[in-house]
Formats: structure tokens, C-alpha cells, sequence
């Protein structure tokens, strides 16, 4: 089988969400690769938790006794309990997937009322479903799909797509250059040339986030752009033009637009650069900033995961 879903950008693409369909109800989640956990709001929470958001009414089997617990990168978070439903992403359908209802959510959670939850796509070892770990979406209808693959092609501003199950050759230009995975820590993990320490790409963050010295080096061309400690990050005049950053990655590079460096205001005509730090978070973060310049395959189709990434 084969499947692609709309992936929607939220205001200033902070995330991008899409339409699942979970028990016959449509959530709109946010298709994360840095997670393993399909959580969703269930109307086990508090009224006044879950306002503005589609509540799952735990229509699957109950797994009694199971629980889930996440904490993510942001300080975000969520917990609750485990069922068994129907879930179908973009035509491809897992007849039997463990569906994690929240019992209790962050505040970044409920204030974001249009998403619903997230879907995780990195590696299943890092679930944190107990006392028995959950297979994502993905390992559940990977074997079903015309191919062990899936895409993301998420654009600046305007709605993109995921594929499943087959790449879409009028997605991107050029060709798509692959690099192996390391596994060992459950994420898309690879080394980019020019970036020092490992990388992830994750469709559930926000910005790119790269070593201090690729940073400064890169805003060091922007002449209105300092670090403002007040908003945890460079910020820059939002009508200055950005230069592109380009990165090797195997054999082939990626160039990402300055425009799409301008992340978003924060105060009068400051904005918010789209390329931080990654000192301090233990790995770089290939976030949607770049991911939006690309086609990036995730791909299961060879004896070891490997990331193949096309110039979008
Ligand atoms: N993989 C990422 C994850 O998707 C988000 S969780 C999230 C929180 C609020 C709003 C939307 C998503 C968090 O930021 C970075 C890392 O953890």
C-alpha cells in the first residue's frame, strides 16, 4: 500500500499537523520524528484541560494496567493510559495501534488548541509505554507499505505532505543522497560535514539548531543580528535580507533560503532567528527550518535505517 496526508503549518510554522483518523474521529496531530508515542487528548483529562481540542472517548480496548509517560525536549509533557484502535493516516491504516490517552497534559499542550496530540515516527526503542513498549504507526504498517519508507516535504508557509510507502520524484529537485542512521539513541540520528557532533532530523522541532561556532558564524553576515539573552537566541532587524545556509550531508548539499531563517517576530520589528545553538542539548537538531527546504526520506527499505535527503 501507499498513502500521503496533508501536513498544515501552524502560525509562523511552528509545527505542522495532520488529519488522522483514530476509532472514526479525526485528530489533527503533529507527525513528530523525534517522539515514538501517539498520544491524544482523551476526555479522561480535566474539561478545562482538553477546551478547544478533539477529545479521544477511548472508543479501542483498554490495555489495563498500561501507562504512558512523556517528557520532551522543550520541557513539554504528557501521561496517561493505554487502548487499542483503528488508525488510518493518509489511506494507510493500522487495524490494531496502541493509542495513548492523556490523562493530564503541559499547559504548552492545551494552549496550542489546534493540535491534538502527537503521532511519533523515530524508533520504537524509545516508546515509554508501560510495562510492555508500543510500536509507532510506522513499524505497525511498514511491512504493509509498497515500500519501508516514508517522506516528509514540509514547505514554508503553505501546507505540505508525508508520503508512505513510495517517494514522489516531482517533490524535489536533483537527487536524493542517503546517510546511514545510528539507532542506538531511538532517533533519525546522522553527522552532517561542517557540523560538528550528531544531528537528528525532527519534524517535531521547530528551528535548526547547530553548534555555537556554526551560529555566530552564520549571523556574523547579518549586520542588524546580536544575541539577545532576554529572548534566548539571536534576533536580528525582521527587514534585514538573510543570507541561505547551505550544508553537506553524504554526497549531497542542501541550501536553505535566508528567507525561511526569519523565524518569526518577538517584539516591535525584531525576529527571531530560525538557526540557534544546539550547545548544551547533547545533539544538533535538523527542525522544520531545514526540513522545509528539503524532500527527506526515512528510510527502512535496507538492512539498517539510513536518511535520504533531496533539495526540496
Ligand atoms: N521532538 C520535539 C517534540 O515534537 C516537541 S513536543 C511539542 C510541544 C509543544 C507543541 C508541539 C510539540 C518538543 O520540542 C522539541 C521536541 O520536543
Amino acid at each position: 500500500s501507499t498513502g500521503s496526508v496533508s501536513a498544515s503549518p501552524e502560525s509562523y510554522d511552528e509545527s505542522y499537523l495532520i488529519p488522522v483518523s483514530i476509532g472514526g474521529t479525526t485528530f489533527h496531530l503533529d507527525l513528530d520524528t523525534g517522539s515514538s508515542d501517539l498520544w491524544v487528548f482523551s476526555t479522561q483529562q480535566p474539561a478545562s484541560q482538553r477546551s478547544g481540542h478533539t477529545a479521544y472517548k477511548q472508543t479501542g480496548t483498554k490495555k489495563s494496567g498500561y501507562t504512558w509517560n512523556i517528557s520532551y525536549g522543550d520541557g513539554s509533557g504528557a501521561k496517561g493510559d493505554v487502548y487499542v484502535d483503528k488508525v488510518v493516516v493518509g489511506g494507510v491504516t493500522a487495524t490494531s495501534q496502541a493509542v495513548e490517552a492523556a490523562t493530564s497534559v503541559s499547559s504548552s499542550f492545551t494552549s496550542d488548541t489546534d493540535n491534538d496530540g502527537l503521532i511519533g515516527a523515530a524508533f520504537s526503542s524509545i516508546n515509554t509505554v508501560s510495562p510492555q513498549q508500543q510500536l509507532t504507526f510506522f513499524d505497525n504498517v511498514k511491512n504493509s507499505l509498497s515500500q519501508k519508507l516514508f517522506a516528509a516535504r514540509l514547505r514554508y508557509h503553505t501546507a505540505g505532505t508525508y508520503d508512505y510507502g513510495y517517494i514522489d520524484s516531482s517533490k524535489y529537485s536533483g537527487s536524493i543522497h542517503y546517510v546511514p542512521v545510528n539507532t542506538a539513541n531511538g532517533f533519525w540520528e546522522f553527522t552532517a560535514s561542517g557540523v560538528s557532533g550528531s544531528s537528528i532530523a525532527d519534524t517535531g522541532t521547530t528551528l535548526l539548531y547547530i553548534p555555537d561556532s556554526n551560529v555566530d558564524a552564520y549571523y556574523a553576515n547579518v549586520d542588524s543580528a546580536s544575541y539577545d539573552s532576554s529572548q534566548g537566541g539571536y534576533t536580528f532587524d525582521c527587514d534585514e535580507s538573510l543570507p541561505d545556509w547551505t550544508v553537506t550531508i553524504g554526497s549531497g548539499s542542501i541550501t536553505v533560503p535566508g528567507e525561511y531563517i526569519n523565524f518569526a517576530p518577538v517584539s516591535g520589528n525584531t525576529c527571531f532567528g530560525g538557526i540557534q545553538s544546539s550547545d548544551g542539548i547533547g545533539f544538533n537538531i535538523f527542525g522544520d527550518i531545514f526540513l522545509k527546504a528539503t524532500y527527506t526520506v526515512f528510510d527502512q527499505t535496507q538492512s539498517s535505517p539510513r536518511l535520504g535527503f533531496a533539495q526540496g
